[in-house]
């Protein structure tokens, strides 16, 4: 149900397809599980730099699976907790960029609302329908879109279930770009190459300090920035880097 390849001009970027196209890669607990595995088996290995998910030209997904779903209680959901490691694209510490066509919607916007990145193709819709299905968001759906996008844009979309297409996504600040369906992945992967240029370890950094800003208060954020840039001090790479720039060469990253 998912597939995992190594793409970019480097080989370093690390490529993960969601692919149940009988079910529009529905989120069923299999697929989860197995988009976890990837997930932490790409985070693990340093050859990885960067990681674009995806789905097909018609799905990225058409949200959890609903006839799983429709088969469980209380019970089933709250003491197994039924969505266990299914956010686990929230706790990667490597930048990853969502590469979104057709249907997105429920789980599916909730997924690309934990990456990094998203750009979209032009038949992009993003939405949350479970209000229409009797339930509510359970993927951070209520937490994410208001923290990305306003109130106003958010509370719609969670209380309609109205979808949303890939130019008003962008418009609302989800999307950072869209792009014609085909050449989509294409541009996500030169995107992952354009970061995987810059020092992994350096990247990281940045994407700590800039997560924080939705976690802290803006003096807590500041303080952890300032401590993060100088730490930047204490690593070869931010010496490399800087003499790269003066010796007019290319830096030689180390990740170190
Ligand atoms: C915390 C998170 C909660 C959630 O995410 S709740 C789920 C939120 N998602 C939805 O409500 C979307 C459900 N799907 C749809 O509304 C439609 O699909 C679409 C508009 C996305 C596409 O419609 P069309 O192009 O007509 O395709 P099709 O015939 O409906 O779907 C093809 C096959 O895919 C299955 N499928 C689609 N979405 C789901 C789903 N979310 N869960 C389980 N199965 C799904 C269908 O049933 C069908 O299968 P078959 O060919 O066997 O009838």
């Amino acid at each position: 149900m998912i597939t995992l390849s190594r793409t970019g001009a480097a080989e370093n970027v690390a490529l993960i397809t969601l692919n149940r196209p009988s079910a529009l890669n529905a989120l069923c607990r299999e697929l989860m599980l197995e988009l976890s595995e990837n997930l932490l088996k790409v985070e693990k290995d340093q050859s990885y730099h960067v990681i674009v998910l995806t789905g097909s030209e018609k799905a990225f997904a058409a949200g959890a699976d609903i006839k799983e779903m429709a088969k469980l209680e209380f019970a089933d959901v709250f003491e197994n907790d039924y969505f266990t490691n299914w956010d686990t694209l929230s706790h990667i510490t490597k930048p990853v960029i969502a590469a979104v066509n057709g249907f997105a919607l429920g789980g599916g916007t909730e997924l690309a609302l934990m990456c990094d990145i998203v750009y979209a193709g032009e038949n992009a819709i993003f939405g949350q329908p479970e209000i229409t299905i009797g339930t509510i968001p359970g993927l951070g759906g209520t937490q994410r879109w208001p923290r990305y996008v306003s109130k106003s844009v958010a509370m719609e979309i969670c209380l309609s279930g109205d979808r949303l297409g890939a130019q008003e996504a962008k418009e609302d600040g989800l999307v950072s770009k869209v792009f014609p369906v085909q050449q989509l992945v294409g541009e996500a992967v030169l995107l992952a190459d354009r970061i995987a240029k810059n020092s992994p370890l350096i990247v990281k950094t940045v994407k700590r300090s800039l997560n924080s800003a939705y976690q802290t208060s803006l003096n807590q954020g500041l303080e952890m920035e300032k401590q993060l840039f100088q730490s930047t001090f204490a690593t070869n790479d931010r010496r490399e880097g800087m003499s790269a720039f003066a010796e007019k060469r290319a830096p030689k990253w180390t990740s170190s």
